[in-house]
């Protein structure tokens, strides 16, 4: 099987922000990779950190929040510059900045309050490219109006003059997209795309988020906490959970195969995913304050499989099967025992 060239490696990222009370952990430990032309979904309940890591890879991080030492997220996207790849959680702003909406590029849940109110909304594609290339202002416009088209909105050469608020929330969010990749990311990271558009609309950004990861090769990393939306556009998945990754898988294993109790909480809890006929289950308790997470397990307190094991170490890394792994001490039992 061949295997997608890597975008990105990041391990043992930890972002504390410091805090009166002490270290708020908001990401502690979290390690994941991304490859060239594949959707890695980051499932979670609200507060787990998502957005935190997307954050980090975008050197967003400000106080009083650390990106703390011993963290590396190597980018890998551009192996001209460099062959062991840009450490992203140590690099300059400088580096940061030629790389942030150039090779990394970000689109966010409220499209309306990303873009700029009084620059029409070509002028905000353009500054983009002209910020990033040498292009001239023609081309830079005609560019523009191309990539308009190309993101599904109709009469480009008009609507390129238009102000944000004349434009729909659904337009406004593909303009965002012709933005994110005016410069031809390697990564895109779309934190809750489509949470603030309808269904219908919904559905058209996340179809055309597939048709350009699969022409252009770009590595989407898309942050969300809907389940249907990552079986509609996700290739692997990872699971997070009061600032790590508790269980990353492919897609369909995942869906076919969730081994953390955390997981299966999470699936149970979704309509259209929980077994027909039977209750829908929420989960009980709530995440851990990152103030004062337990020595054990995070997710012991709300675990219905919980042995004293689990409130005295943290789990470690469980290979179910190949890129489907699992931090939990029941996993790595059964694991054991299947030899
Ligand atoms: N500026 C800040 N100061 C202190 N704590 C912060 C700050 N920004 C984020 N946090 C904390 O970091 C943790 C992770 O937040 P993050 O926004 O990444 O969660 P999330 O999983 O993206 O949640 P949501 O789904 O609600 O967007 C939370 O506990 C949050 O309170």
């Amino acid at each position: 099987m061949s295997v997608n060239k890597k975008v990105i490696k990041v391990e043992d990222l930890r972002v504390y922000f410091h805090t009166k009370k002490g270290d708020s952990k908001a990401v502690d430990g979290n390690h994941f990779t991304m490859y060239e032309n594949e959707t890695l979904a980051i499932v979670g309940e609200s507060g787990c950190g998502k957005s935190v890591t997307a954050m980090s890879i975008l050197g967003l991080v400000s106080e009083p929040g650390e990106i703390m030492p011993g963290s590396k997220i190597v980018y890998m996207g551009n192996v001209d510059r460099d062959e062991d790849g840009l450490n992203l959680a140590t690099a300059t702003d400088e580096q940061i900045r030629h790389i942030r909406g150039n090779e990394i590029s970000m689109i966010f849940q409220e499209p309306m309050s990303s873009l700029n109110p009084v620059i029409t909304v070509g002028d905000q594609i353009m500054e983009n490219i002209l910020t990033h290339e040498e292009v001239s202002k023609e081309e830079a416009k005609q560019r523009a109006i191309d990539l308009l088209a190309e993101v599904g909105i109709s009469r480009p050469e008009k609507v390129v003059d238009n102000y944000p608020f004349q434009l729909s929330g659904g337009m406004c969010q593909r303009v965002m997209i012709a933005m994110a990749l005016s410069c031809h990311p390697k990564l895109l990271i779309a934190d809750e795309p489509t949470t603030a558009l309808d269904v219908t609309i919904q559905a058209q950004i996340l179809s055309l988020m597939n048709k350009l990861k699969n022409e252009t090769g770009t590595s989407i990393m898309l942050i969300t906490h809907d389940l249907g939306v990552v079986a509609q556009v996700a290739d692997n998945v990872n699971v997070m959970y009061a600032g790590k990754v508790v269980e990353t898988a492919p897609v369909e294993e995942l869906f076919s195969n969730p081994k953390h109790p955390y997981t299966i909480g999470l699936m149970n809890s979704m309509p259209s995913l929980a077994e027909e006929g039977k209750r829908l289950n929420t989960i009980e308790g709530s995440v851990p304050n990152p103030l004062y997470l337990p020595k054990g397990c995070y997710f012991a307190d709300r675990c219905p499989y919980v042995t004293d094991r689990c409130k005295e170490g943290q789990p470690v890394d469980t290979k179910v099967k190949s890129r489907h792994h699992v931090w939990c001490f029941k996993v790595e039992e059964e694991m054991k025992q299947e030899g």
